[in-house]
Protein backbone atom coordinates (compact mmCIF):
# COMPACT_ATOMS: atom_id res chain seq x y z
CA UNK A 1 0.00 0.00 0.00
CA UNK A 2 1.36 3.72 -0.81
CA UNK A 3 -0.10 6.35 1.04
CA UNK A 4 0.66 8.90 -2.03
CA UNK A 5 -1.33 8.83 -5.15
CA UNK A 6 -0.48 10.41 -8.58
CA UNK A 7 2.65 9.61 -8.81
CA UNK A 8 4.77 7.77 -11.16
CA UNK A 9 7.80 6.02 -11.72
CA UNK A 10 10.85 7.52 -13.77
CA UNK A 11 13.48 5.25 -14.87
CA UNK A 12 16.73 6.39 -14.41
CA UNK A 13 19.42 6.42 -18.05
CA UNK A 14 22.54 4.51 -16.35
CA UNK A 15 20.62 1.26 -15.28
CA UNK A 16 21.77 -1.37 -12.36
CA UNK A 17 23.56 -3.65 -14.65
CA UNK A 18 25.63 -0.46 -16.17
CA UNK A 19 26.37 0.36 -12.53
CA UNK A 20 27.42 -3.64 -11.64
CA UNK A 21 29.61 -3.76 -15.11
CA UNK A 22 31.20 -0.48 -14.24
CA UNK A 23 32.46 -1.63 -10.70
CA UNK A 24 33.22 -5.09 -12.11
CA UNK A 25 31.06 -7.56 -9.31
CA UNK A 26 27.58 -8.03 -8.68
CA UNK A 27 25.41 -6.19 -6.19
CA UNK A 28 23.92 -7.68 -3.59
CA UNK A 29 22.96 -7.40 0.41
CA UNK A 30 24.69 -10.21 2.75
CA UNK A 31 21.51 -10.05 5.46
CA UNK A 32 23.49 -10.63 8.55
CA UNK A 33 20.65 -11.54 11.01
CA UNK A 34 21.50 -13.21 15.23
CA UNK A 35 21.02 -12.45 18.60
CA UNK A 36 22.54 -9.77 20.24
CA UNK A 37 26.40 -10.51 20.81
CA UNK A 38 25.85 -13.67 18.46
CA UNK A 39 28.57 -11.79 15.85
CA UNK A 40 27.38 -9.72 13.45
CA UNK A 41 29.02 -6.51 13.72
CA UNK A 42 32.00 -7.91 14.45
CA UNK A 43 32.31 -10.17 11.14
CA UNK A 44 30.24 -7.66 9.16
CA UNK A 45 33.20 -4.64 10.03
CA UNK A 46 35.92 -7.29 9.21
CA UNK A 47 34.50 -8.55 6.26
CA UNK A 48 33.98 -4.91 4.66
CA UNK A 49 37.73 -4.32 5.29
CA UNK A 50 38.24 -7.52 3.52
CA UNK A 51 36.00 -7.09 0.45
CA UNK A 52 37.51 -3.18 0.31
CA UNK A 53 40.93 -4.08 0.14
CA UNK A 54 40.06 -6.18 -2.77
CA UNK A 55 38.67 -3.01 -4.51
CA UNK A 56 34.77 -4.58 -4.09
CA UNK A 57 32.26 -1.61 -3.95
CA UNK A 58 30.76 -2.07 -0.25
CA UNK A 59 28.67 -0.14 2.15
CA UNK A 60 27.50 -1.51 5.56
CA UNK A 61 24.04 -0.67 7.58
CA UNK A 62 24.22 -1.59 11.12
CA UNK A 63 21.21 -1.54 13.89
CA UNK A 64 22.82 0.25 16.15
CA UNK A 65 23.93 3.36 14.04
CA UNK A 66 20.92 3.27 12.04
CA UNK A 67 18.96 3.70 14.82
CA UNK A 68 21.01 6.67 15.50
CA UNK A 69 19.08 8.61 12.30
CA UNK A 70 16.96 6.90 9.95
CA UNK A 71 14.73 4.97 12.45
CA UNK A 72 15.35 7.40 15.55
CA UNK A 73 11.58 7.02 15.91
CA UNK A 74 11.56 3.35 16.52
CA UNK A 75 11.86 1.27 19.55
CA UNK A 76 11.64 -2.22 20.26
CA UNK A 77 7.90 -3.45 19.89
CA UNK A 78 7.33 -6.09 17.33
CA UNK A 79 5.71 -3.38 15.08
CA UNK A 80 8.69 -1.31 14.98
CA UNK A 81 11.30 -4.18 14.63
CA UNK A 82 8.85 -4.68 11.69
CA UNK A 83 9.35 -1.22 10.69
CA UNK A 84 13.05 -0.95 10.94
CA UNK A 85 13.52 -4.27 8.89
CA UNK A 86 10.67 -2.52 6.25
CA UNK A 87 12.87 0.20 5.83
CA UNK A 88 16.27 -1.41 5.80
CA UNK A 89 15.25 -3.55 3.17
CA UNK A 90 14.49 -0.56 1.47
CA UNK A 91 17.63 1.44 1.80
CA UNK A 92 19.04 -2.29 0.85
CA UNK A 93 17.23 -2.08 -2.72
CA UNK A 94 18.34 1.46 -3.22
CA UNK A 95 22.15 0.49 -2.56
CA UNK A 96 21.64 -2.76 -4.76
CA UNK A 97 20.15 -0.25 -7.61
CA UNK A 98 23.53 1.88 -7.04
CA UNK A 99 25.79 -1.16 -7.75
CA UNK A 100 26.76 -2.06 -3.88
CA UNK A 101 27.56 -5.06 -2.24
CA UNK A 102 25.62 -4.18 0.56
CA UNK A 103 26.19 -5.57 4.41
CA UNK A 104 23.63 -5.65 6.97
CA UNK A 105 23.59 -6.52 10.81
CA UNK A 106 20.21 -6.36 12.43
CA UNK A 107 19.08 -8.83 14.82
CA UNK A 108 15.81 -9.08 12.57
CA UNK A 109 13.92 -11.46 14.44
CA UNK A 110 10.99 -12.46 12.78
CA UNK A 111 11.27 -14.82 9.88
CA UNK A 112 7.98 -12.67 8.06
CA UNK A 113 9.84 -9.87 8.22
CA UNK A 114 13.36 -11.25 6.52
CA UNK A 115 11.12 -12.72 3.57
CA UNK A 116 9.71 -9.26 2.78
CA UNK A 117 12.93 -8.24 2.21
CA UNK A 118 13.80 -11.31 0.38
CA UNK A 119 11.31 -10.76 -1.98
CA UNK A 120 11.59 -7.24 -2.46
CA UNK A 121 14.69 -7.63 -3.75
CA UNK A 122 14.81 -9.90 -7.42
CA UNK A 123 16.38 -14.03 -7.02
CA UNK A 124 19.59 -13.53 -5.43
CA UNK A 125 20.12 -10.40 -4.52
CA UNK A 126 19.62 -11.30 -0.47
CA UNK A 127 22.03 -13.73 1.02
CA UNK A 128 20.94 -14.51 4.62
CA UNK A 129 23.83 -15.06 6.89
CA UNK A 130 22.66 -16.93 9.79
CA UNK A 131 25.16 -15.66 12.20
CA UNK A 132 24.43 -18.74 15.21
CA UNK A 133 25.22 -18.66 18.47
CA UNK A 134 24.10 -19.92 22.04
CA UNK A 135 21.80 -18.11 24.14
CA UNK A 136 24.29 -19.17 26.63
CA UNK A 137 27.67 -17.46 24.99
CA UNK A 138 25.77 -14.53 24.07
CA UNK A 139 24.89 -14.14 27.32
CA UNK A 140 28.21 -14.70 28.43
CA UNK A 141 30.03 -12.53 25.89
CA UNK A 142 27.62 -9.69 26.95
CA UNK A 143 29.64 -6.99 25.62
CA UNK A 144 27.63 -4.25 25.76
CA UNK A 145 25.70 -5.44 29.48
CA UNK A 146 22.64 -5.77 27.58
CA UNK A 147 21.98 -9.23 28.99
CA UNK A 148 22.86 -8.08 32.51
CA UNK A 149 20.28 -5.55 32.39
CA UNK A 150 17.26 -7.80 30.43
CA UNK A 151 17.95 -10.22 33.38
CA UNK A 152 17.42 -7.88 36.06
CA UNK A 153 15.06 -6.48 34.19
CA UNK A 154 16.10 -3.32 33.37
CA UNK A 155 15.33 -3.46 29.46
CA UNK A 156 12.15 -5.31 28.82
CA UNK A 157 11.25 -6.87 25.57
CA UNK A 158 14.99 -8.05 24.81
CA UNK A 159 15.18 -10.73 21.91
CA UNK A 160 15.96 -13.99 23.40
CA UNK A 161 14.94 -13.46 26.74
CA UNK A 162 11.71 -11.57 27.03
CA UNK A 163 11.25 -11.54 23.13
CA UNK A 164 11.12 -13.90 20.28
CA UNK A 165 13.96 -14.52 17.94
CA UNK A 166 12.71 -17.11 14.69
CA UNK A 167 15.71 -18.87 13.19
CA UNK A 168 16.05 -18.77 9.63
CA UNK A 169 15.12 -21.50 8.04
CA UNK A 170 17.18 -21.52 4.96
CA UNK A 171 19.58 -19.32 4.98
CA UNK A 172 22.20 -19.22 2.65
CA UNK A 173 25.21 -18.81 4.82
CA UNK A 174 25.83 -19.89 8.30
CA UNK A 175 28.23 -18.92 10.60
CA UNK A 176 28.20 -20.84 13.53
CA UNK A 177 30.34 -18.43 15.98
CA UNK A 178 30.67 -20.76 18.87
CA UNK A 179 32.65 -23.06 16.46
CA UNK A 180 34.25 -20.13 14.03
CA UNK A 181 36.23 -17.65 14.54
CA UNK A 182 35.99 -14.53 12.67
CA UNK A 183 39.00 -15.25 9.78
CA UNK A 184 37.20 -18.61 9.40
CA UNK A 185 33.85 -17.02 8.98
CA UNK A 186 35.03 -14.57 6.50
CA UNK A 187 36.60 -17.16 4.66
CA UNK A 188 33.42 -18.74 4.27
CA UNK A 189 31.66 -16.00 2.90
CA UNK A 190 34.32 -14.70 0.59
CA UNK A 191 34.00 -18.63 -0.74
CA UNK A 192 30.28 -18.38 -1.21
CA UNK A 193 30.52 -14.80 -2.87
CA UNK A 194 33.28 -16.35 -5.53
CA UNK A 195 32.08 -19.65 -5.77
CA UNK A 196 28.49 -18.16 -7.02
CA UNK A 197 29.67 -15.44 -9.25
CA UNK A 198 29.18 -12.49 -7.21
CA UNK A 199 32.97 -11.56 -6.58
N1 LIG B 1 14.98 -4.82 23.59
C1 LIG B 1 16.03 -5.00 22.78
N2 LIG B 1 16.15 -6.14 22.07
C2 LIG B 1 17.22 -6.29 21.27
N3 LIG B 1 18.22 -5.40 21.10
C3 LIG B 1 18.13 -4.24 21.80
C4 LIG B 1 17.05 -4.00 22.67
N4 LIG B 1 17.24 -2.77 23.23
C5 LIG B 1 18.37 -2.27 22.73
N5 LIG B 1 18.93 -3.15 21.87
C6 LIG B 1 20.14 -2.84 21.08
O1 LIG B 1 19.68 -2.60 19.75
C7 LIG B 1 20.36 -3.43 18.83
C8 LIG B 1 19.37 -4.18 17.93
O2 LIG B 1 18.82 -3.32 16.99
P1 LIG B 1 18.24 -3.92 15.65
O3 LIG B 1 17.80 -2.75 14.85
O4 LIG B 1 19.23 -4.83 15.05
O5 LIG B 1 16.98 -4.77 16.16
S1 LIG B 1 15.77 -5.39 15.34
O6 LIG B 1 16.34 -5.98 14.11
O7 LIG B 1 14.83 -4.30 15.01
O8 LIG B 1 15.15 -6.38 16.22
C9 LIG B 1 21.14 -4.44 19.62
O9 LIG B 1 22.38 -4.47 18.97
P2 LIG B 1 23.21 -5.81 18.69
O10 LIG B 1 23.70 -6.21 20.04
O11 LIG B 1 24.32 -5.34 17.80
O12 LIG B 1 22.36 -6.85 18.03
C10 LIG B 1 21.20 -3.87 21.03
O13 LIG B 1 22.44 -3.18 21.18
N1 LIG C 1 33.68 -16.26 16.46
C1 LIG C 1 33.29 -15.01 16.76
N2 LIG C 1 32.76 -14.22 15.82
C2 LIG C 1 32.34 -12.96 16.13
N3 LIG C 1 32.41 -12.42 17.37
C3 LIG C 1 32.93 -13.18 18.37
C4 LIG C 1 33.38 -14.51 18.10
N4 LIG C 1 33.81 -15.03 19.25
C5 LIG C 1 33.67 -14.09 20.20
N5 LIG C 1 33.14 -12.96 19.67
C6 LIG C 1 32.85 -11.74 20.45
O1 LIG C 1 31.43 -11.66 20.57
C7 LIG C 1 31.00 -10.30 20.57
C8 LIG C 1 30.02 -10.10 19.44
O2 LIG C 1 29.51 -8.79 19.50
P1 LIG C 1 28.91 -8.07 18.25
O3 LIG C 1 29.77 -8.27 17.04
O4 LIG C 1 28.59 -6.67 18.65
O5 LIG C 1 27.57 -8.91 18.02
P2 LIG C 1 26.16 -8.45 17.42
O6 LIG C 1 26.45 -7.40 16.37
O7 LIG C 1 25.58 -9.70 16.85
O8 LIG C 1 25.38 -7.91 18.57
C9 LIG C 1 32.25 -9.44 20.40
O9 LIG C 1 32.68 -9.02 21.66
C10 LIG C 1 33.25 -10.42 19.77
O10 LIG C 1 34.59 -10.09 20.08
Amino acid sequence: MTASTNIVWHESEVTKAARQRAKGHKSAVLWFTGLSASGKSTISVALETVLHQKAIHTYRLDGDNVRFGLNKNLGFSPEDRTENIRRIGEVSKLMIDAGLLTLTAFISPYREDRQQVRELLEPGEFIEVYVKASLESCEERDPKGLYKKARSGEIKGFTGIDAPYEEPENPEIVIDTDQLDVKGAIDLILAYLSDNGYI
